[in-house]
């Protein structure tokens, strides 16, 4: 019999900040945001417990969604609302723990075949990049670009979905037309003259996502 698959989210999940401190996610909460990942890198799970168990208490205050990127064990001590986990990230994490303690998991995808890969898992959310350039993390492949997405995105059918990477405010529309249900960024909010502004602007464009 096959494995049950994980939690759902919503199918649309919205505007999906993703940050790396309490301060952002405490910000972004206030702000609106319901969608969310804290994505602290290369740090002993002893350096990041308290932020994580900070930041879930956050969101259990804002009542939004939050993921925890890498630290998949302490995700589960503290019941995030799910997990964020990259290509190298499955072959590594106990994912039967993870859909065993009732959190929703998210994975990262670069082409059609970790695409397929990932959907085999069915996770609760296929993240799909990156779509632009982008200076915030060093990608070992290409851009996907706005068809390759928008192809993605047809194939998925209505498999909640997430575009990531390189994602400007002038570039959500384009995005948005792929139908993808929720964008993921980090610079265009963090790097924003203005975040309360650049928040309140891609959430009025992306939407806060699904109630449920
Ligand atoms: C929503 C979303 N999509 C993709 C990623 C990238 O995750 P990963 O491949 O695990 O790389 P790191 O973020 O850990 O560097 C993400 N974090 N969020
Ligand atoms: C974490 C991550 N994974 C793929 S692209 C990316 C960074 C996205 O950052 P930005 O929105 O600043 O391009
Ligand atoms: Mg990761």
């Amino acid at each position: 019999m096959s494995k049950a698959a994980f939690p759902a989210v919503p199918q649309r999940l919205g505007l999906y900040p993703v940050v790396d401190s309490v301060e952002w996610i405490e910000r972004l909460l206030g702000a609106g945001v319901r969608t969310i990942q804290l994505r602290i890198k290369d740090k002993l799970d002893e350096e990041v417990e308290d932020d994580i168990v900070a930041a879930i208490k956050l969101a259990q205050r804002y009542e939004a969604r939050l993921f925890i990127n890498d630290y998949w064990r302490l995700a589960i001590k503290y019941r995030a609302y799910g997990v964020h986990l990259g290509q190298e990230d499955m072959d590594v994490a106990n994912l039967d723990a993870i859909r065993d303690a009732g959190l929703r998991l998210g994975l990262s995808t670069h082409d059609v075949m970790e695409m397929e890969r990932a959907r085999a898992l069915r996770p609760s959310y296929i993240a799909l990049g990156h779509v632009f350039p982008t200076n915030t993390k060093q990608m070992p492949s290409a851009p996907q670009g706005l068809a390759q997405l928008a192809a993605h995105i047809k194939k998925l059918g209505d498999y909640p979905t997430v575009a990531i990477g390189g994602i400007s405010i002038d570039r959500v529309p384009a995005v948005l037309a792929t139908g993808v249900g929720s964008v993921a960024v980090v610079s265009a909010i963090t790097h924003a003259a203005d975040w309360q502004a650049a928040t309140g602007q891609l959430l009025e464009m992306v939407g806060a996502g699904d109630e449920g």
